[in-house]
């Protein structure tokens, strides 16, 4: 039996990961970390997240439960991941990280991290994201310079990074095969008198409004013609699912950066 723990527990996705955790056979929880500050400190966290009683309660400090799990699933803020990513590599162990709003510097610490322990790193764990990833890299190669590209993501109004995670990426694809550098290209929002655009321009626009659980489109568009790719998740359990995925594929794996394209055989 996978032994798994969670930080943010008690946060949108903590909790979903929680339930998905909990029935999943070949998975027990066995440790639940929120902040320490929390007045959830000490309660059982499967009333907290409105299961059962499961006999697991949360604490506020990583370290208290290192003996007890196998691989930790973190979806907190990056301040919080970077500090359990320390506390991972002491301890050589496993780690899903789904967190978002990474610096470059943070990024950095990240990666330095996988030369010690296996992480798999996704800012999306859902399959459909990531198939959507194959085909936006495909249009982005058949269509080349040919099109202009934009990238439109919508989320509930709580979400604190901006663009997501999933749409950065997104471009990140596109902008590797079309061999443009991300960092010159993109242009984040417009306003004013903002000219023409280029034909380079990688576009992001944001959407933040009521409880949109996550919607990302990639539009292609030409003259005469545009081809939109969207995904649309109406429920946090698809990322949920991925990421339990991800912990029972990284637990015993040589220390790496792996993402869900390695998880789902993609690569
Ligand atoms: N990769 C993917 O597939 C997905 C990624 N995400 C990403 O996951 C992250 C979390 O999202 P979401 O669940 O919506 O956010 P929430 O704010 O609902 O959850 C974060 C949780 O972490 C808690 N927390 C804060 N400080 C600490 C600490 N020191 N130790 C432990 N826990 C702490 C928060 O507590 P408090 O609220 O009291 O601060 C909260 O309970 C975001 O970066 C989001 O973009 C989300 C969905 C899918
Ligand atoms: O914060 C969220 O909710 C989500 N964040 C991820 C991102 O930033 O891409 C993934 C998903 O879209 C939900």
């Amino acid at each position: 039996m996978l032994r798994v723990a969670i930080t943010g527990a008690v946060g949108r996705m903590g909790k979903t990961l929680i339930e998905t955790v909990q029935t999943s056979p070949q998975m027990v929880l066995t440790a639940a970390v929120d902040r320490p500050d929390s007045s959830l400190i000490g309660a059982d966290v499967g009333e907290v997240v409105g299961l059962d009683k499961i006999g697991i309660q949360i604490v506020g400090d990583l370290t208290q439960v290192l003996d007890s799990f196998d691989v930790l699933i973190d979806f907190t803020h990056p301040t919080v991941t970077l500090k359990n990513i320390e506390i991972c590599c002491k301890a050589k162990k496993a780690m899903v990280i789904g967190t978002t709003g990474f610096n470059s510097a943070e990024r950095g610490q990240l990666e330095a991290a996988c030369n010690t322990i296996p992480i798999v790193f996704a800012a999306n764990f859902s399959v459909g994201v990531n198939l959507c990833f194959k085909l936006v890299e495909t249009a982005a190669r058949v269509l080349g310079n040919d099109v202009d590209i934009e990238i439109i993501e919508a989320h509930h109004r709580d979400k604190v990074d901006a663009p997501s995670g999933t749409a950065l990426r997104m471009g990140e694809v596109v902008a590797d095969a079309l061999g443009r550098d991300l960092a010159k290209v993109a242009v984040y929002g417009r306003e004013g008198q903002t000219g023409a655009r280029t034909r380079e321009a990688i576009g992001f626009a944001t959407i933040r409004a009521g409880d949109i659980v996550g919607e990302h489109t990639v539009l292609f568009a030409a003259d005469g013609e545009r081809i939109e790719i969207t995904h649309k998740a109406s429920s946090r359990m698809t990322f949920a699912k991925g990421a339990a995925r991800s912990a029972r594929w990284v637990v015993g794996k040589p220390a790496g950066l792996y993402d869900m394209q390695d998880v789902l055989g993609l690569k």
